[in-house]
């Protein structure tokens, strides 16, 4: 073990440990149920939910993330709630609307791209039936890496095309589009190598395209999460606590990479959602480019507060200000170990608070038996690893 608070032995660990297997209403990242491991310790509950297809290696970092949260609990928040996107999986622009529905007052959608066995007419209908549905809201795709940089620099330009023939700012027969109005906010891992998003950029900026690229992948499962934005590959990061190692490895990450980052879920319990609000509240506010008027809210605990200040390397750095998070997966699932209204989006924000499993739901959500001996010798081999 390293010096970091945390259980006195492997035992008292997996005597702490409470697998559940959470069944979901959409299919996301291909399964309809989601497992994950949740730990109680003495500072408050932790998340080990690394993806089955993950080695242990990777998987350790997840479960460095749960004992933090756990034993040493969040880092200081510079913000009451944060705000949230809302997601919307590779459905059909006719379930858009309904899914819209579970993600009140957000102004920021993100639109899953790029799946497979779909064509380009899908991704921009789906944007399309976005924007009708809530008009002026940001938008931000998420092709998880799926696009070559031809198909990538062709659809991203559809797509930016596609969100500012939508503003609903114009008015009807207002002539061409507006080019230097809002569009797409970011594409999030269109192309999966660091060179192709190098290319991919380059080609943007050749084209005139002007849509900022967000690396997710080539952080998340980087062993050096810093190279993607060092080689040019990216304008954006988007971060998540569990694969990063925790809250405070995810804040010195963000500060070192120096750009806007998102804070998002893994597709996690409230639990661990809990852990991305607490980190995404404890990050330091950036200028926004052309969007302040969305971000302008008074969350601001107490501005001043906590170390997370000292990382801003912006001088003119808001720390009411940071792009909203990619948190408010909860509403995929049937069911949480939280009751409904524990951690709940109002008014498109998550409020930072600590999440403590309801027993009763821990009960019935508890995983197969075959599944708890899967997860608990995988935190043995992971925690061997720390
Ligand atoms: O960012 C969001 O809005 C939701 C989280 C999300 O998309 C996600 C959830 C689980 C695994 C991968 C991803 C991803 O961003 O690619
Ligand atoms: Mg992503």
């Amino acid at each position: 073990m390293t010096s970091v608070p945390g259980p006195e032995s492997i035992d008292d660990l997996l005597d702490r440990v409470h697998v559940v297997a959470l069944p979901m209403r959409v299919k996301f990242r291909g399964i309809t149920e989601r497992e994950v491991a949740l730990v109680e310790g003495p500072a408050g509950w932790g998340e080990f939910g690394a993806f089955p297809e993950y080695a242990d290696d990777e998987a350790a970092h997840w479960l460095a993330s749960a004992l933090e949260m756990a034993w040493q609990g969040p880092p200081p928040a510079l913000r009451s709630r944060v705000p949230v996107n809302a997601t919307i999986p590779a459905v059909a622009a006719g379930e858009v609307p309904g899914i819209l529905e579970r993600f009140p007052g957000c102004t920021t959608v993100k639109v899953k791209v790029a799946e497979a066995g779909q064509e380009l007419v899908d991704d921009v209908a789906r944007v399309a039936t976005v924007l009708q549905t809530r008009p002026g809201v940001r938008v931000r795709v998420d092709a998880n890496g799926a696009w070559s940089v031809d198909e990538a620099a062709h659809a991203v330009r559809v797509l930016d095309q596609a969100v500012r023939a939508a503003d609903a700012s114009r008015a009807p027969g207002a002539g061409p589009v507006a080019l230097d109005g809002p569009g797409l906010e970011y594409v999030e891992q269109p192309c999966a190598t660091v060179d192709e998003l190098v290319q991919l950029r380059e080609r943007l900026a050749a084209d005139g395209v002007r849509v900022d690229v967000a690396a997710d992948e080539s952080i998340r499962r980087a062993d050096d999460p810093l190279r993607v934005i060092r080689a040019g590959g990216a304008d954006r990061a988007v971060v998540k606590v569990a694969p990063l190692g925790g809250p405070r490895r995810l804040l010195a990450v963000a500060a070192e990479l120096g750009v806007l980052v998102t804070v998002s879920s893994a597709l996690d319990s409230a639990v661990g959602v809990s852990a991305g609000v607490a980190a995404a509240a404890a990050l330091p506010g950036r200028g926004l480019p052309g969007h302040g008027e969305i971000f302008d809210d008074d969350d601001v605990a107490n501005p001043t507060a906590g170390d997370a200040a000292a990382h801003s390397t912006n001088p003119a750095a808001d720390p009411t200000v940071i792009p909203a998070a990619g948190l408010g997966t909860g509403g995929f699932f049937h069911e949480d170990v939280v009751e409904t209204g524990a951690l709940t989006l109002v008014d498109g924000h998550l409020p930072v608070c600590s999440v403590v499993p309801d027993p009763a739901r821990l009960a019935g959500l508890r995983a197969a038996p075959d599944r708890r001996d899967w997860w608990l010798d995988r935190i043995r081999r992971c925690h061997a690893q720390l």
